[in-house]
């Protein structure tokens, strides 16, 4: 088995496990080789490696073994510093090529009208609503009340892992239950390409058509994905138009704006943009605060007797992205973890247990956000701050700046000094020590730093 093999091993773990599941623990997995029968991968944490070979290594195992690969057993360390540790974390899955694996699919309703099936926990009532998603959701909630359709499509756009495809199931499980005569299909955007490409092959168009035309609500997730595929545009844009003349209700995501779409036709892009667009923005801290919140409760309810505390909740949402599925996936992680090892959520445990996560999700501030930051706050322009003046007023902003990009970046003296107007790296030595001297004698300065420093790392 090579690279590119497991290459197209995981996407069809992915399609097996989930989007979800893979995230949280196949994606982390580098493949580092295969030998005499072991496929060897490096793992984040022992933690991680430990569950996925108990969850998903028969798995593994039994997938490339469909695809034809000679492997009878998986191996999973820990890569520190060049060299693989494998005496702790040992882990093997013995051969089981004719098991029926169970998936670890989330539980699913039957399909909508032969669509993709839906995620029976993505409904309104789990949705966390906050300042950054409640355009989304209240866009999504009005056209769940299957009235007369106002806007056409309704365009839900956002990054990765933002809640787009969870509105999406939301709608759809409103309108099944609320008006159970309408005709609701809900599919990938992957999904029409390939149904389309069926239907030619099998010479099933008119079937094809009549299928996409009868639906009183369609819903077509990840629409970004047929950007430069020019004949699955064509036959998109006739379903969109034949449906919208018919007043049919349409809903689209994507990873982006309608008119920032790759290789998206002119005329697609202008017709996305007919109805209303909403943007689900990344999370902010309260929003995660409560999404954590509400997952806990799920959490606790699968390992009973465990219990987190509201200071560990507090410091997952401050220190973890803004990809929801990464702060589900964190959770989970610790909760199983904590319950296979037998102990109780600590910090320590939680640090030790999400150290990958926790160290992916550092951001990286910039030296000119914190110049651009101290400037605001000061109220001085950028150029002062960067100029050559040395008057108090601007040095000592200068010198906090400086303090701050030593302090929240990994960029060297010498750089520092370049960004800060071609200074020497003595001068920036000099201004950092010399807001260390102020930090202990001058309460304000102490202060100062301390809102800049959390406005930064928010
Ligand atoms: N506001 C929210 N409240 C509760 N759960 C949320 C929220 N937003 C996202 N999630 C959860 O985060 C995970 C990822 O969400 P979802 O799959 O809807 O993202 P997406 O925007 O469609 O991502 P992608 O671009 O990868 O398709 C899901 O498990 C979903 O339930």
């Amino acid at each position: 088995m090579t690279l590119d093999d497991w290459g197209q091993l995981q996407d069809i773990l992915r399609a097996s496990v989930g989007k979800n599941n893979y995230t949280n623990w196949i994606g982390p997995l580098s493949f580092i080789g295969a030998k005499n029968g072991v496929a060897s991968f490096s793992v984040p944490t022992n933690f991680l490696g430990n569950y996925v070979s108990q969850n998903f290594g028969d798995m593994i195992v039994y997938q490339a073994q469909q695809a034809g690969h000679d492997i009878q057993r998986v191996h999973f360390a820990v890569l520190k510093t060049g060299a693989i540790e494998t005496s702790k974390q040992h882990a093997s899955v013995a051969p089981k090529p004719d098991v029926q694996v169970s998936s670890p699919k989330p539980s699913k309703t039957p399909d909508v009208l032969a669509g993709a099936p839906l995620d029976k926990r993505f409904t309104f009532d789990t949705f966390v609503v906050g300042k950054p998603n409640e355009l989304a959701h209240a866009a999504a909630r009005r056209v769940a009340e299957g009235g007369p359709v106002t806007f056409n499509p309704l365009f839900l756009y956002g990054g990765v892992g933002l809640g787009k495809t969870h509105l999406m199931h939301a709608i759809a499980h409103e309108l099944q239950s609320t008006r159970p005569d309408l005709k609701v299909l809900y599919l990938s955007a992957e999904q029409f390409m390939y149904r389309f490409v069926q239907a030619l092959r099998e010479r099933k168009m008119m079937d094809f058509k009549s299928l996409f035309r009868a639906v009183d609500v369609l819903m077509v997730d990840d629409v970004q994905f047929i950007g430069g595929k020019d004949s699955t545009q064509e036959e998109f844009f006739h379903t969109f138009n034949a449906l919208v003349d018919q007043n049919k209700q349409i809903i689209i995501s994507a990873d982006r704006a309608p008119g920032e779409i790759k290789g998206l036709e002119d005329r697609i892009k202008s017709r996305l943009q007919c109805g209303l667009v909403v943007d689900l923005h990344p999370t902010d801290y309260e929003l995660r605060l409560g999404i954590l919140q509400s997952k806990v409760e799920i959490q606790k309810a699968q390992y009973p007797g465990l219990n987190i505390d509201e200071g560990i909740i507090e410091f997952l949402a401050h220190r973890i992205s803004t990809n929801v599925r990464v702060l589900e996936g964190a959770l989970t992680r610790l909760f199983a973890f904590a319950s296979l090892v037998g102990r109780e959520i600590t910090m320590d445990l939680t640090v030790d247990c999400l150290s990958d996560v926790l160290r992916a999700s550092e951001r990286k501030i910039t030296v000119e956000e914190i110049q651009r930051r101290v400037s605001e706050h000061y109220n001085i322009r950028l150029s002062e701050l960067i100029g050559p003046k040395r008057v108090r007023n601007f040095a000592r902003p200068r010198q906090v700046a400086m303090y701050l990009c030593k302090q929240l970046t990994s960029r060297s003296l010498p750089e520092i000094g370049r960004r800060f107007g071609g200074r020497d790296h003595t001068t920036v030595m000099h201004g950092v020590k010399r807001i260390e001297e102020l930090k202990i004698q001058d309460g304000q300065i102490a202060e100062d730093i301390e809102m800049l420093r959390r406005a930064l790392e928010e």
